[in-house]
């Protein structure tokens, strides 16, 4: 344990199980491990973050070869107080970052994806607009998306949006994606700062499968997964900032979930940390005022459509997950159980369209 934060769950089940127990346990809840490179290995412990490696095998096939992509989902703390120049936190994060994807490209990763608005603390909480609006760059020309890879960000426009920018494994811009539900939660004051997005359920066609991003508190939705998922996604992201008192025993439970749903892979990326603020705040449910979010509990995973999932990294640590997916499981699982075909789309849409209407009177039968 680190200070009083658990390190992590599964280290928690290692710790504790007996062998054979623990044997049942990993072949129920988990994907098998991942060989990394010895230079990967090495790197991540110089640079002091956890390396995990996974993989997720489909059945092989007679006509389709298999569709093998390597994820890499990285999860850490800022990097500097939150009370230093912005710039300076800005380039110290991207420097992090960077060490970071080094070793993701050691390990072979095709796609990268961080945790929501990477580049900043998540200083929502607070209230102030100043200094934490001028972390929010242009989607399209900002430092940050020239810095590179699939990643999310705080967009500046003339109205600010809470934005994911996914960039081409040719270094072209591929498209961006805004967040479509902003919380409404505990200190989750996000609606002081952005806009609910307008860009749908956007997927983008890479050459590693279609991916969408389903950012932080779109993963409470269901039909936001569903819809990313309509579209055609084959891997959704799910970019975080949550802490631990709020949401951590949903946390393994919800990607998992629209994994199977939507015959799809899903991966939950949280920050790890807390993080604390020069000007106190109130949560507005009587308690003192304070100057920290909570603990950030990390735990990122990827899920994968039969339901099983990767263990998550830790819940305290800088940490890059590998997961090497075979996107033909999406197609085998779809066969086998046929959520989607045999889901009842049309009635659904109509029940919901009347359901969306001011005039709407509940179908309930009354004695
Ligand atoms: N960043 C964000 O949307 N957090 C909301 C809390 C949660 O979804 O757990």
């Amino acid at each position: 344990m680190a200070g009083c934060e658990l390190d992590s769950l599964e280290e928690t089940l290692e710790t504790h199980l007996p062998e054979a127990e623990l044997r049942e346990v990993k072949r129920i809840l988990f994907g098998k491990k991942l060989d990394l490179p010895a230079c990967a290995v090495d790197a991540a412990s110089e640079r002091n973050f956890e390396l995990k490696g996974y993989k997720f095998e489909a059945t092989q096939e007679q006509l389709r070869p298999p569709r093998k992509v390597r994820v890499g989902l990285v999860q850490n703390h800022i990097v500097l107080p939150t009370d230093a120049p912005v710039l300076d936190q800005i380039n110290a994060m991207h420097s992090r970052i960077g060490e970071i994807v080094e070793v993701a490209a050691m390990c072979g990763v095709n796609i990268v994806c961080f945790q929501e608005t990477w580049t900043m603390p998540f200083a929502f909480c607070t209230r102030e607009k100043e200094p934490w609006t001028e972390f929010a760059e242009s989607a399209e020309d900002g430092n940050t998306t020239h810095f590179f890879s699939e990643h999310e960000c705080y967009e500046q426009h003339s109205t600010l949006w809470n934005t994911a920018v996914v960039i081409s494994n040719s270094g072209n811009m591929l498209g961006k994606t805004r967040k479509n539900h902003i919380p409404r939660i505990g200190d989750f004051n996000e609606s002081t700062y952005y806009m609910e997005g307008n860009t749908g359920h956007t997927v983008f066609q890479t050459q590693f499968g279609r991916i969408a991003v389903n950012i932080c508190y779109g993963r409470h939705h269901p039909l936001n997964w569903f819809m990313y998922s309509m579209n055609g996604a084959e891997i959704i992201f799910n970019p975080s900032a949550t802490v631990g008192a709020l949401s951590e025993p949903m946390w393994a439970i919800e990607a998992r979930n629209a994994a199977i749903a939507n015959h799809c892979f899903t991966c939950a990326i949280n920050r790890v940390g807390t993080e604390h603020f020069k000007s106190e705040f109130t949560s507005g449910d009587g308690k003192k005022a304070h100057h920290d979010f909570g603990h950030f509990y990390g735990s990122s995973y990827v899920a994968a459509p039969d339901g099983s999932r990767s263990p998550g990294l830790s819940r305290t640590r800088d940490g890059l997950l590998v997961v090497e997916l075979d996107l033909n499981m999406n197609r085998q699982i779809s066969d086998k159980w046929s959520f989607k075909m045999t889901g009842r789309y049309a009635e659904y849409a109509e029940e919901l369209s009347a359901a969306v209407r001011h005039d709407f009177k509940p179908n309930i039968v009354k004695e």
